[in-house]
């Protein structure tokens, strides 16, 4: 990635945009957690149908992603942006067009097909307008507007309580209309990148990054650690709290639909402003495997807390948001620690590769665990074999952080690696 010169300004233009990108993106992501309860009562879908449908936004993606690195380094972080939002678009207005079960599975991918190189190629967009300042904290600020997007989309049974009332696909025609205001602000960035392009270009001629098949594996033990974190992290945290959390609170802690979205939607709420400042803490003091042990800690103890008491979903809240602020503020920053700087975009792709394995599983397997313990308002019950495989998974993802922590993360191996 070519460090780009333009002004101050137009770099801040640049990042508001891809964060306004971001939250378009994460609002459609998170879409269909608020409506699966309105489909499964008004469509008829099974939880594993409605696994799925999140599922095959991560299937393609197992392979996807590092065909998306490659094409960001071809053609440049500009182009791929406004293509892949253009991708989503489609993908949304698909999801929320069916009629059909099969129409809405092919919309979700679509749009997982665009969003995880959108996601990629959004993080090569700060890379090169910030590159040697400010690009920790502009990456730290483009990812809390996709958590506020996230945070919208569960508050979205309240905010639009008329779209919900008639049904799931007003919904869905609110989050697609979202994906276009995405894809605008992608274009207006492509517009801008053109012009500071053709001014800069006799400075910043663009060079084709090479994909290198031999490299792809050769990493440390600490990047493998991390890499496990993040998958079962991630799988957990996605496909929980992004498919299954909002049912769960309505049908085992009585919630209504606002009240459970609302639930939902605070650990969002909380990681918009504290993954930026999680984020400027650790680059203060220095230390990342310590706060990246503790807040991989956390989430087994909280969802042990959600499902243990009847009374401690806000406790069980607070510890997850702070879990999924701390996580991604520190994985990230220490993910460019482990590995050299000329294979970090390499590094990011592979784990964004099996992270998008385990999440799709994830959704499949705790919908197919739903299914097959008849989980429902009636049977509370049966949400509990869902609560053991994402307990169990949570607290294996920890061990390897804390191992992470006690191998590689120690004060003089985090000074070291800072020289
Ligand atoms: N849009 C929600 C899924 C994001 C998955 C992506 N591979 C990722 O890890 N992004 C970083 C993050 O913390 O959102």
């Amino acid at each position: 990635m070519n460090p780009i010169t333009p002004s101050r300004a137009t770099a801040w233009w640049i990042c508001a945009l891809v964060a306004a990108a971001l939250y378009g993106n994460y609002y459609v992501y998170d879409s269909i957690g608020p409506v699966a309860d309105a489909l499964q009562a008004q469509r008829g879908f099974s939880d594993t149908q409605v696994g799925l449908l999140n599922a095959v936004y991560s299937l393609p993606n197992v392979v996807l992603i590092l065909l998306g690195g490659v094409l960001v380094d071809r053609f440049g972080a500009a182009k791929v942006t406004l293509g892949t939002a253009g991708i989503c678009l489609l993908g949304a207005l698909l999801t929320a067009l069916s009629p059909n079960f099969e129409g809405m599975v092919a919309g979700r991918l679509l749009f997982g097909i665009g969003a995880e190189t959108f996601g990629i190629s959004t993080l090569a967009v700060l890379a090169e307008y910030f590159a040697g300042s400010n690009v920790a904290f502009t990456m730290g600020l483009a990812l809390s507007l996709g958590r506020l997007g996230s945070y919208s989309t569960d508050m979205s049974p309240t905010w639009f309580p008329h779209a919900y009332a008639q049904g799931w696909q007003p919904p869905l025609l609110i989050a697609a209309a979202m994906a276009a205001a995405s894809f605008a602000a992608a274009a207006a960035y492509w517009w801008i990148d053109r012009r500071v392009s053709a001014a800069a270009k006799h400075t910043a001629e663009k060079q084709a990054q090479p994909f290198v098949w031999r490299d792809l594996l050769h990493f440390g033990k600490a990047y493998w650690y991390l890499l496990i974190l993040c998958v079962l992290w991630y799988s957990v945290i996605l496909a929980f709290r992004s498919t299954f959390s909002i049912k769960y609170f309505q049908h085992v802690h009585g919630l209504d639909l606002a009240a459970a979205g609302e639930m939902n939607s605070y650990v969002f709420l909380a990681a918009v402003f504290a993954t930026p400042a999680f984020g400027w803490l650790c680059d203060r003091v220095g230390r990342y495997a310590p706060f990246l042990a503790f807040g991989a800690v956390l989430l087994p103890i909280s969802l042990a807390v959600m499902a243990l008491s009847r009374s401690g979903l806000w406790v069980s809240t607070a510890l997850i948001g702070v879990s999924f602020s701390l996580v991604p503020a520190v994985m990230w920053p220490l993910a460019s620690k482990v590995v050299a700087p000329n294979r970090f975009g390499t590094a990011i792709g592979l784990m964004w590769v099996v992270q998008n394995a385990g999440i799709g599983g994830a959704n499949l397997v705790a919908g197919w665990l739903n299914t097959r313990a008849g989980a429902s308002a009636q049977n509370p019950a049966g949400y509990n074999d869902m609560m053991w495989f994402f307990g169990i998974c949570s607290v294996i993802g920890a061990v390897f952080a804390l191992v992470l922590w006690a191998t590689a993360g120690r004060k003089d191996q985090e000074l070291a690696s800072r020289a």
